[in-house]
C-alpha cells in the first residue's frame, strides 16, 4: 500500500525543508502588492516591509501563511454553508470566483490552498466547472490572464512574445478555442482551459506558476451565437481556415521558439482537423504535444491495460480483447493509435492483424472501407468487409456491442447519454467477465453515460471510468461501484514535466508510451482487483514525479535528454531509477513565501 499513500496528503511538503531560496522583485511599494507573483497580502515580515517600501500600506499585523490559509478556508467553508441548496452551476461558479479572487491576488497562497485540496479544488478550476466558466467566460471576464494572440496579430507576434512580463516560460498550453471539452467552438472564451490545464501544471508537476504562460491563439470561431453576442471578447469573424490559419499558427510558433527555445507547447482542444494537422507540422520542429491525442491516448490504455489485470487475466491477454470506440475525433484515434501499438508490442502481431480486434464509430456509426468521405485520420481503422463479423457500414453502437460483445467500451463523443440502457443492457452479455465502461467525454452533461446508469444497467461486475469526476455508487449491502477518472490529468502534467527536466528539444512516442506504461503499473493488484484503475487524485502530485521521471528516462534512453543547467546529458545519463525521481522531486515547485529581494 505505501505507494499509494507515501505522499497521499499532497500538501504535505515532500522533499527537504530548506528555508526557501531569496526571490529578486523590480518593483517597490504598492507595485509589489498588486503583483499576485510576489505578494503576500499580510503576510510581509517587517523587514522586508521596510526594504520593499511596504510600510504603512498593510495593517499593522502580520499574520503567518498558516493563518492566511486558515483564513482562506474558512471563508470559502462559509461560502459552502451560504450557497447550500442553490443550483450546483450557481455554488460551483460562486466557488470558481473565490478561488479565482485568490489566483488574481496571491499566487502562492492560492496554489497552496490547491494543493492541499486537490481533490475537492480540482472539480473547480478544472473538468467540470471550467467547462461552464468557458461558457460563461464575457460575463466572468474581470482581468486578463495569459496571452491573446490574433488573427489580426498578423507580423507582429515575434515582438508581441515579448510583452510577456516574465523573463523565463517553461510551459505553455496554446488552444484556439475550436472544440472546448464537448462544448464545441467557444472562440476566445476557451482560454479557461489553457488556465485549468496549467493550474494543474503547478498542483501536480510543481511547474513554478512564474513560468507558465496561458495562450489563446484567436483566429476567429464559427459559433454563431457567440458573434452575435454584444459582449463577446473575442474576434467577430469566422475562423480562418487553411492557409491563413496555417500561417498564423507557424508565425506563432516561431515568436515563442525564438523568445523560449525549450518551452514546451501543449496543444490543447483544437477540433480534429487542425489537432492532427498541427502535431505533424511542428512535432519534429518544436517540443510541442497534443494532450487530447497523446495524453488521452496514454490514460486510456493504461485504464485498459488495469482493466485486463482486474479481470484476473495475463497483460498479454489485452492482444485478444474486443474493444469498441465511440468517437472518432483526435481523442478517439489518439487512444486506437496507441492501443494498436500496444497489441502489435505485445503479441508481435503487424498493426494490421492488432486492428482487428478495435471497432471504431463516429456520428454515421461504424467506420468502414466501404464508406466515401471517411476522414482521412480514421482511414486506417476503418473495418474491411473480412474483419465486420457480419455488421454493416454506419451500424448503430447498439447493433455493435451486440454483435461483438466487447470486453471494453469507450466513450470520446462528447455526445452526453448515447450510452443509453439499451447499449449499458447489451452490455451484460459482454463476453468479458468484468467489461469496462469508459464514458470518458466532457463535462459531466457530455459523458456518454453516468455511473449509475452503468452499474444498474450494465451490472454491478463492471469496471467503470468517467471523464468528469463522480462520486462512487453505493451497490447496497456495503458494495461500492468504484468511478474511476480516466482523465489526461494523470499524464500531461508529467509528460511535460519529465520533458522539460530532459532538456529535450522534442517528445517522442516513447516519452508518451513510458509516461503511460508507468500509469499502468503504478497500482497495487489489491486495488486493481476492486475495479479501482488509477491513483486517488489526492496522489497527483507523486504520481507525476513518477511519470515525469519515467519521460525523463525515455529521452535518456533515447539520447535526446540534453539536460538542462548543471546537469547535463552526462549527469542524466549516469543517474539510477531511483536518482532520476528524486531529481525530479527536487525540482517541483513548492508553494511558500521566499525573502524577497529588491533589485532595480
Ligand atoms: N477524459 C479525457 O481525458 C478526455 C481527453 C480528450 C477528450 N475528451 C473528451 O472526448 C470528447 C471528444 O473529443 P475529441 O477531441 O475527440 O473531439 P472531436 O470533435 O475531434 O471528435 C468527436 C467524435 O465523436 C463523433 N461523434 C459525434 N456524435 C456522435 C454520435 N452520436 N455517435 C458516435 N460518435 C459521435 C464525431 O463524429 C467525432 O468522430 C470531448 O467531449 C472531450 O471532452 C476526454
Ligand atoms: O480537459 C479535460 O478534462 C480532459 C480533456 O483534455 C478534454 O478535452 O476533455
Ligand atoms: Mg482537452
Amino acid at each position: 500500500m505505501w505507494k499509494l499513500t507515501r505522499f497521499a496528503a499532497s500538501g504535505s511538503r515532500l522533499f527537504s525543508t530548506a528555508i526557501p531560496a531569496p526571490c529578486m522583485v523590480h518593483k517597490r511599494g504598492a507595485d509589489i502588492l498588486h503583483d499576485p507573483w510576489f505578494n503576500k497580502d499580510t503576510g510581509f515580515p517587517l523587514t522586508e516591509r521596510d526594504r520593499l517600501g511596504l510600510r504603512g500600506l498593510l495593517p499593522p499585523r502580520i499574520i503567518s501563511f498558516q493563518e492566511q490559509y486558515d483564513r482562506f478556508m474558512s471563508s470559502y467553508r462559509s461560502l459552502e454553508k451560504n450557497t447550500h441548496g442553490q443550483l450546483d452551476d450557481v455554488v460551483s461558479l460562486s466557488k470558481w470566483r473565490s478561488l479565482n479572487r485568490l489566483h488574481d491576488r496571491n499566487e502562492t497562497l492560492y496554489y497552496r490552498a490547491l494543493i492541499d485540496n486537490i481533490k475537492e479544488f480540482a472539480p473547480i478550476i478544472y473538468t467540470p466547472t471550467v467547462g461552464l466558466v468557458c461558457q460563461n467566460y464575457c460575463g466572468l471576464y474581470r482581468r486578463p490572464r495569459g496571452m491573446y494572440f490574433s488573427s489580426k496579430d498578423k507580423g507582429e507576434m515575434m515582438s508581441m512574445i515579448y510583452n510577456w512580463p516574465a523573463p523565463q516560460v517553461d510551459m505553455i498550453v496554446l488552444t484556439d478555442g475550436s472544440r472546448i471539452l464537448g462544448l464545441g467552438d467557444l472562440g476566445v472564451q476557451g482560454i479557461g482551459i489553457p488556465i485549468g490545464k496549467l493550474d494543474m501544471y503547478v498542483a501536480a508537476a510543481g511547474i513554478n506558476p512564474k513560468r507558465i504562460l496561458p495562450i489563446m491563439l484567436d483566429v476567429g470561431t464559427n459559433n454563431q451565437e457567440l458573434l452575435d453576442d454584444r459582449l463577446y471578447l473575442g474576434v467577430r469573424q469566422p475562423r480562418l481556415e487553411g492557409e491563413e490559419y496555417l500561417s498564423i499558427m507557424d508565425e506563432f510558433m516561431e515568436a515563442v521558439h525564438a523568445r523560449w527555445p525549450k518551452a514546451i507547447v501543449q496543444f490543447e482542444d483544437f477540433q480534429m482537423k487542425w489537432a492532427f494537422e498541427t502535431l505533424k507540422r511542428y512535432r519534429q520542429k518544436f517540443c510541442m504535444f497534443n494532450d487530447d491525442i497523446q495524453g488521452t491516448a496514454g490514460v486510456a490504455l493504461a485504464g485498459l491495460l488495469g482493466t485486463v489485470r482486474a479481470q484476473g487475466r495475463p497483460l498479454s491477454d489485452f492482444a485478444k480483447q474486443k474493444i469498441v470506440i465511440v468517437g472518432a475525433g483526435s481523442a478517439g484515434l489518439g487512444v486506437l493509435n496507441m492501443a494498436v501499438q500496444a497489441v502489435s508490442k505485445m503479441s508481435g502481431c503487424s498493426e494490421t492483424e492488432a486492428k482487428s480486434q478495435f471497432f471504431l464509430l463516429d456520428k454515421d456509426g461504424l467506420i468502414t472501407t466501404e464508406r466515401s468521405n471517411i476522414d482521412p485520420a480514421a482511414v486506417p481503422f476503418a473495418k474491411s468487409p473480412r474483419d465486420l463479423e457480419g455488421l454493416a457500414e454506419g451500424a448503430s453502437i447498439i447493433d455493435v456491442v451486440k454483435k461483438v460483445r466487447p470486453h471494453a467500451l469507450l466513450g470520446l463523443s462528447g455526445v452526453g447519454g448515447i450510452f443509453n440502457e439499451q447499449v449499458l443492457k447489451a452490455m451484460r452479455e459482454s463476453v468479458s467477465t468484468k467489461p469496462a465502461i469508459f464514458a470518458m467525454s466532457n463535462p459531466t452533461m457530455n459523458a456518454e453515460c453516468t455511473a449509475i446508469d452503468a452499474f444498474n444497467h450494465a451490472g454491478e461486475n463492471i469496471v467503470f471510468a468517467s471523464g468528469s469526476p463522480s462520486e462512487n455508487v453505493d451497490l447496497g449491502d456495503g458494495r461500492v461501484g468504484h468511478v474511476n477518472q480516466a482523465n489526461n490529468m494523470y499524464l500531461f502534467p508529467g509528460i511535460g514535466l519529465g520533458s522539460l527536466l530532459s532538456g529535450a528539444r522534442l517528445i517522442t512516442d516513447g516519452m508518451v508510451q513510458a509516461a503511460s506504461e508507468c500509469l499502468a503499473s503504478y497500482m497495487l493488484e489489491e486495488d486493481i482487483k476492486k475495479g479501482i484503475l488509477y491513483p486517488s487524485i489526492d496522489c497527483i502530485r507523486n504520481v507525476t514525479a513518477e511519470v515525469g521521471a519515467a519521460v525523463l528516462r525515455a529521452a535518456v534512453a533515447e539520447g535526446i535528454a540534453e539536460g538542462q543547467g548543471a546537469v547535463g546529458s552526462k549527469e542524466l545519463e549516469h543517474m539510477s531509477k531511483e536518482d532520476t525521481l528524486e531529481y525530479v522531486r527536487g525540482n517541483m515547485w513548492y508553494p511558500e513565501y521566499c525573502p524577497l529581494v529588491h533589485e532595480k
